[in-house]
């Protein structure tokens, strides 16, 4: 079969490790740290896959954490050469779960894919847990804090795992809260799971017709996984006998409190009918950043930079006050950087937990009209609706400044604008058509055409301009509101009304709408979490202070308790994940405390994180 020049270039340019992890013919996996390249590999599997071993009218499903790093492994699938339109799926597992086997295939065993709003908005999960909590007479407990928690005990009872370790009332009311979606008809998003794992057990057909379509699965970040997803995982390899390729770091496993467990990559690699491949090169970082990130971590894994990266730049910033002095070096870290010539959107600033540190570095930046982006932005409404309004947002704004900048710079920003394209924007319209059991478009080029119309107009919307018309003109545009109506989520069904009540209430400007994406020129704000599978030139991270990291953990009702062992080694993990997000440059901001909400003041000093990483340093780094 023909291989294009762009993939036997991308494999020219891979390790021999890489190499043979993309060539194996069977079932593989990749275990590797950050900066190892298990992304990149991925991706060159998915390409060599789809143009030399399978069959044109076949796929590959890939399954990955987020949305973000799903668009981006199908925007790397393309970039190699690859034409795989409707032969890669990309998703996230509740994705999967719902299109490609609830949807596509449940009326065939009399289990309909869910209709317009019975998919449960967060808040609604968390009034019906609430209520469960109320009937089991542990209704002191807030639900809105223990739905990760009640997620964690639904997926262990749907492994039939040991619930020893989980408080009695707590397992009753999620039993209660399962029995309470089968009454009122309705699911949420972990019972979508739940029902697709059922699906695939029992019916082989179901089985025959997921092999034909994707005979290769590919499951990015596996470390972070839960019981349920595993199960999926083997009933699709052991049942159906499609080909896995799984990628993952236990080091990285970050989502434990969710029930996700790094055993079971280790559990994988364990069995003779996949092969087992590490990769030890860390091409993103220089040297010294890698060994203060694993002597944070405190495992000292070896790990080493490629041939020739500069060694990098770590530094331990001390200020004498609170959380207003983090957030004032933090900002001049950034202005440093940018003098530097590094441009914005390369220049990370991560923060552990939300909370008054958040406010003031949001406020310092926006004082110092530094442009930010803050990622899982929660003022904006929730559901994949919203997240596409905003992405388009995001490519209006792009263009309205590209079209405003000068000669000089719009090259510039050509190269590393990072907006949507059409068709990825018209790929998601076609999704969410499709969940709101929408008729198709009469071809293919019109969501395209309807696209580039609202968005790519002669005469471009302001990026300052009132959002609430460019909203209207969007909704009537591309037909949305009857993508709300029909739509199983109801996150969905009630977004638009919000997004425009927030845009007449607040005032809002296009750019506003998009300052949770991708934009030229803008710094990122985000949590460790957010950041995981990204790179930065410049990482900055403030607010390193016991208390903020490691912290209290939520113990129901008002009250808050130390975390445990395996919490607090998960804590230090989601840290060393934010450490590996930098190429050459880490900035930790450490004092001796901080200021609470309520004022009280919390002179715990720095973060025993940073204490134990300077304790293991070798002299000659510290
Ligand atoms: N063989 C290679 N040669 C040169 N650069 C590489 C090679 N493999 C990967 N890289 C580069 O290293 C960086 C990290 O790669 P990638 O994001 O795939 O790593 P990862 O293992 O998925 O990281 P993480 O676990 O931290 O998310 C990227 O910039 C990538 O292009």
């Amino acid at each position: 079969m023909q291989v294009s020049d762009a993939l036997l270039a991308e494999l020219d340019s891979l390790h021999p490790r890489q190499l043979a992890a993309v060539l194996h013919d069977g079932n593989v996996v990749l275990r590797a740290g950050p900066g190892s390249g298990k992304t990149r590999t991925l991706v060159a599997r998915i390409a060599y896959v789809l143009q030399t071993q399978i069959s044109s009218f076949r796929g590959v499903a890939c399954i990955t954490y987020t949305n973000p790093a799903a668009e981006e492994i199908r925007r790397r699938v393309h970039r190699s050469g690859v034409r795989a339109e409707g032969r890669i799926t990309c998703s996230t597992v509740h994705a999967f779960c719902l299109n490609e086997i609830l949807r596509a295939f449940g009326h065939l065993t009399g289990q309909p894919a869910p209709e317009a709003g019975q998919v449960l908005s967060k808040a609604a999960i968390e009034a019906l847990l609430q209520r469960c909590f109320d009937q089991v007479g542990i209704g002191e407990v807030l639900a809105q804090h223990r739905v990760p928690q009640s997620t964690k005990i639904r997926r262990a009872l749907a492994c039939n795992e040991d619930l020893d370790s989980f408080d009695p009332r707590e397992v009753q009311a999620a039993l209660l809260y399962e029995e309470q979606l089968l009454l009122r008809g309705v699911i949420d998003f972990e019972a979508m799971v739940i029902l697709a794992v059922h699906l695939v057990r029992e019916h082989a057909h179901v089985r025959d017709l997921l092999r034909a379509r994707f005979p290769h699965l590919v499951v990015d970040e596996y470390q972070d996984l839960g019981g349920v997803l595993h199960e999926l995982v083997l009933a699709l390899r052991d049942l159906a006998g499609i080909t896995v390729f799984a990628v993952g770091d236990t080091d990285q496993s970050v989502y434990g409190f969710t029930g996700a467990d790094a055993k079971y990559l280790t559990e994988l690699a364990d069995r003779p009918d996949f092969r087992d491949l590490e990769l030890e090169v860390n091409y993103r970082s220089g040297q010294d950043i890698i060994t203060v990130a694993e002597a944070a971590l405190g495992l000292p894994r070896g790990r080493l930079a490629r041939e020739g990266a500069p060694p990098g730049d770590v530094k331990i910033e001390q200020v004498e006050g609170g959380l207003q002095d983090h957030a004032r070096v933090t900002c001049d870290l950034v202005e440093q950087a940018q003098s530097k010539g590094i441009s914005p959107e390369r220049i990370a600033i991560l923060y552990p937990a939300r909370g008054r540190l958040l406010d003031d570095v949001r406020r310092e930046l926006t004082r110092r009209e530094l442009d930010f982006r803050h990622e899982g932005d929660d003022k904006l409404p929730a559901g994949s609706l919203s997240r596409f309004v905003q992405r388009c947002a995001a490519r209006a704004v792009t263009n309205y400044q590209i079209h405003a900048a000068s000669n000089a710079d719009r090259a510039d920003m050509l190269r590393r604008a990072q907006a949507p394209s059409l068709a990825s924007l018209a790929r998601t319209l076609t999704t969410l058509r499709t969940e709101a059991r929408l008729a198709p478009p009469p071809s293919r080029l019109f969501l395209p055409r309807a696209l580039q119309q609202c968005l790519d107009p002669e005469e471009l919307y302001p990026a300052d301009a009132p959002a609430l018309a460019w909203l209207e003109q969007l909704r009537a545009g591309l037909a949305l509101d009857e993508v709300a109506e029909g739509h199983p989520d109801q996150d969905n069904t009630s977004s638009l009304d919000g997004l425009a009540g927030l845009c007449r209430s607040k005032g809002f400007v296009l750019q506003d709408l998009a300052r949770g994406e991708e934009v030229v020129g803008k710094v990122l704000l985000a949590t460790y979490h957010a950041a995981k599978g990204r790179e930065f030139d410049t990482v900055v991270l403030p607010g390193l202070l016991q208390g903020l990291i490691p912290h209290d953990v939520p113990a129901g009702g008002n009250r808050w308790r130390k975390p445990t062992e395996a919490e607090l080694e998960e804590q230090r993990r989601t840290f060393y994940v934010a450490l590996t997000r930098a190429e050459s440059t880490v900035n930790m901001i450490v004092g001796p405390g901080y200021e609470t909400k309520n004022g009280y003041w919390m002179s715990f000093g720095p973060s025993e994180f940073v204490i134990e990483m300077v304790r293991r340093l070798p002299e000659e780094e510290t």
